[in-house]
């Protein structure tokens, strides 16, 4: 199990060279990812979903608040000491054309990382070969097709389908899949995240999954839980089901509607919110992050920063003054 409290992160914005201009990440981020289970984070591009899975994957530094892997802060330890909690963190490079070395064949790819669990779990050399057969056939390919091939003699599903053996060497507890820097296409991606799914059934690993497409966090974690960030923070977040079924941020629900049509309502909907916005963090906004592009604002998110609060329903979290359910057209509905 892993929990973050408060991580927020900056990064000096690319391209400024004078320096001082900054881009703020993540701002305050908590999350909590239960053993087996399955956490989306949806965002439009820029939201931070990246930066949260490296940090959650322990590639990527954050500058305050605190990561507790299986009841261990990560805080008190020294770097080196996180190495072991986060190596059971798998990251799944959604490219499998960069993720393998083109030098090595695939028995090659698989066994280094497998040479060294050996070591650590005491086990011969034969279960080396043995467990790298045994993965390769876990995730849905031929062992003696591909063992001694080179990446480039294979097609794109079975790469990426090696990137996944391969992050299993190590025993992962969890997987963070990043589909926001997928390069593989539709049917590809599809088979991706059934093998996934089918992973963490069987192995019982905790999936993290990022996308920009809720369809995609629906298939994947229909069971779990969705965080759905708007410029490095929550908006909202709850039981995927209930999060998608009954949206309550005027953010998710314009995320939500395929239609620019609400129901029974006099308010605007959120059809009105502008799409992509230049933001300019050169004046934070004191209020709620969301408030330039929501129809439903007032004076006081404007002026006050909405935080995380339950709504009707327990399980099911919302930062909004005006949260409330309002009925959108899913997009499933028109595709
Ligand atoms: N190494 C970096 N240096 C400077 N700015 C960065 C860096 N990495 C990310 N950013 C900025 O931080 C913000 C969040 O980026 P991040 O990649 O986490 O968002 P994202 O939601 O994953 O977007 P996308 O879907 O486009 O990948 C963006 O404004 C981005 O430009």
């Amino acid at each position: 199990m892993i929990t973050g409290t408060g991580v927020t992160k900056t990064y000096k914005q690319r391209g400024d060279v004078l320096g001082g201009r900054t881009v703020q990440a993540l701002r305050g981020v908590d999350f909590t990812v239960r053993k087996g289970g399955a956490v989306s984070f949806i965002g439009e591009s820029g939201c931070g979903k990246t930066t949260l899975g490296r940090i959650i994957a322990g590639l990527e530094t954050y500058d305050s608040g605190e990561i507790v892997i299986n009841g261990v802060p990560m805080s008190a330890l020294r770097p080196r000491r996180r190495q072991p909690y986060f190596r059971r963190i798998q990251l799944i490079h959604q490219d499998p054309y960069s993720a393998l070395n083109p030098t090595r064949t695939i028995h090659q790819t698989l066994r280094a990382p497998l040479t060294l669990r050996a070591r650590q779990t005491r086990r011969s050399d034969a279960w080396v070969d043995d467990r790298a057969e045994e993965l390769l056939s876990l995730v849905g390919i031929d062992p003696g097709y591909v063992l001694g091939r080179y990446p480039h003699q294979l097609s794109g599903g079975m790469r990426q389908r090696v990137v996944i053996a391969r992050a299993l060497t190590v025993d992962p507890e969890m997987l963070v899949a990043d589909e926001s820097v997928s390069m593989i296409d539709v049917s590809m991606r599809l088979s991706v995240l059934a093998l996934l799914k089918d992973l963490r059934e069987r192995l019982g690993v905790s999936l993290v999954f990022i996308t920009h497409d809720i369809a995609t966090a629906r298939y994947v974690g229909e069971d779990g839980e969705l965080y759905v960030l708007y410029r490095g923070q929550v908006v909202e977040r709850g039981g995927t089901e209930q999060v998608i079924s009954a949206p309550e941020h005027p953010y998710t629900q314009s995320l939500l509607s395929a239609i620019p049509v609400l129901h029974g309502l006099e308010q605007p909907g959120p059809e009105r919110v502008v799409p992509t916005e230049a933001l300019d963090e050169r004046h934070p906004d004191a209020g709620c992050l969301f408030a330039r592009r929501c129809p439903f604002r007032t004076e006081r998110c404007e002026a006050e920063r909405p935080a995380l609060r339950r709504g009707a329903d327990a399980s099911h979290e919302r930062a909004c003054f005006h949260a409330q359910r309002r009925s959108v057209i899913p997009v499933e509905a028109v595709a």
